[in-house]
């Protein structure tokens, strides 16, 4: 499995604690971002380069950090196929994979420490889709995009 760690300024140290934790942990990991503390990056664009990323295939799954988590994974959102959930507790990780079959989870370094948010991404890590009667509901969301019209949309 490789993972995709993006991040605005407010979250880059988070992100590379959630790296560093993933890689040790024995994960393919690439880091899209933002990399320097001096210098602002607006949340829309690493939230849409690592959904577009997973997109592409170049990733498996992403973890998405700013202030709150809410930006960032509302632009990620936005990329077709892509299913983006902010977390702030393991219970929520586990559901956004196990229910929802996020690719992303995303969380909010002004929200949650670094050891909590470690705990959720081992918990959407270690969950799998469970199928069923989810998939159903999933197709209805991959729906929404199909009936506007963007499912199949080039990534430009
Ligand atoms: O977009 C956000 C809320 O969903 C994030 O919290 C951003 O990190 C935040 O807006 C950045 O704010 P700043 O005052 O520019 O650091």
């Amino acid at each position: 499995m490789k993972i995709g760690f993006g991040s605005d300024h407010a979250a880059i140290e988070l992100k590379r604690c959630l790296f560093e934790h993933m890689e040790a942990r024995g994960f393919e990991c690439v880091d899209y971002g933002a990399y320097s503390l001096d210098e602002k990056v607006d949340y829309p664009i690493p939230g849409r380069t690592v959904a577009e990323a997973i997109r592409r295939g170049d990733i498996d799954k992403g973890v998405l950090v700013c202030g709150t988590g809410v930006g960032i994974s509302l632009a990620a959102n936005k990329v077709p196929g892509i299913r983006a959930g902010v977390c702030s507790e393991p219970f929520t990780a586990k559901m956004i994979a196990e229910h929802n079959n996020c690719q992303i989870v995303a969380m909010g370094a002004r929200v949650v420490g670094e050891e909590l948010a470690k705990m959720i991404c081992d918990a959407f890590f270690d969950a799998e889709f469970q199928g069923g009667r989810h998939q159903r509901r999933v197709d209805l969301i991959s729906k929404i995009e199909e009936d506007y019209g963007y499912s199949d949309a080039e990534i430009k």
